[in-house]
């Protein structure tokens, strides 16, 4: 027997990924945590869920949490015969707030810690790794592991993310109809102009600098030409939102494939439709991590 024999409790992160120009590449961490508790105990699956989700997730080996589990106890050659899962769900599905990059760094953390010696079998770069093929891109588990603002790319097949730590006050517009991630990421096209390409690098990078130290700069650095504007038919009442907001000059965006928006501002909370709802955020600063 090498499993940890108490229960094991986690945090993770929602996080809004692209923030406008960044798409695949910039992800932020967001004060709203699902948390976690997972326990090696009999035999077989069992899964409590309370919160976001719980009507709709399955209680299964199909759960979303445990395959990111099963994923990685292969990689650290063990899986145990039984496993007591509880989820306090916060962060709501579907909604481009990173529920399942959420979801999969904390099936991913808790495995490496259940098993013992864990940590040195099941490094953060192979934590990273096996979170972004589970994901299928790199910006939400990045800024999900690491909290703070992550910078990820691909390199060759290697997920690969730098870490920043920025301030923000942020604001997000959450509406009550979900719009599956991989649905958004359908309605793009195979293919960019040269002069949006251009466009997109110019304001990502002007978003880093914006982020750290001059914030008027916001409204600049989160233009976008390369997904939004593609993914508005899927959701007109979002985009309505982020143009009467940008016009106002807060800096709004898309928050990951949408369908929130998110602006970098407090006080902002009555420009919500009817039927959202909405938080005040700041960023994590922490990423997934064991709170007991
Ligand atoms: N905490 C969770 N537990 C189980 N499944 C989850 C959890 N969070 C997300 N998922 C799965 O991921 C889906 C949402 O993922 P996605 O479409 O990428 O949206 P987003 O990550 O922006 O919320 C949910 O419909 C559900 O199937
Ligand atoms: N870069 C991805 C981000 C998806 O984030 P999610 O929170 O909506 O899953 C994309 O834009 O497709």
């Amino acid at each position: 027997m090498s499993f940890v024999q108490h229960p094991v409790t986690v945090q993770a992160p929602a996080t809004s990924a692209n923030l406008g120009p960044g798409f695949d590449a910039l992800g932020l961490a967001l004060t709203l945590h699902d948390t976690v508790t997972a326990e090696v105990e009999g035999d077989g699956l069992s899964i409590e869920v309370r919160g976001e989700g719980a009507d709709e997730v399955p209680r299964d080996a199909s759960h979303l949490l445990y395959r990111a589990m099963s994923a990685a106890f292969d990689l650290l050659g063990e899986t145990p015969a039984g496993l007591r899962l509880t989820c306090e769900n916060v962060i709501p599905h579907g909604r481009g707030l990173g529920s399942s990059a959420a979801a999969i760094s904390a099936g991913i953390v808790l495995a490496r810690a259940l098993v013992d010696g864990g940590d040195d079998r099941l490094d953060d770069r192979a934590v990273l790794q096996l979170a972004t093929d589970l994901e299928g891109h790199p910006d939400n588990v990045a800024a999900a592991l690491s909290g703070g603002l992550a910078i990820a790319w691909i390199d060759g097949a290697a997920a690969e993310a730098v870490r920043l730590d920025v301030d923000a006050d942020v604001t997000v517009f959450v509406p009550p109809q979900a719009v599956a991630t991989e649905t958004a990421r359908g309605l793009l096209p195979a293919e960019v102009a040269h002069a949006d390409a251009a466009f997109n690098a110019g304001r990502a990078a002007l978003l880093i600098a914006a982020l750290r130290d001059e914030p008027a700069r916001l409204i600049s650095a989160t233009e976008d030409r390369l997904h939004q504007s593609f993914r508005a038919e899927a959701m007109p009442a979002s985009y309505k939102l982020l143009r009467q907001l940008r016009v106002e000059g807060v800096p709004a965006v898309i928050s990951g494939a949408g369908p929130s928006v998110l602006a970098f501002a407090h006080g902002i909370t009555d420009a919500a439709p009817s039927g959202w709802s909405v938080h005040e955020l700041g960023v994590a600063k922490l990423g997934t991590r064991i709170v007991a």
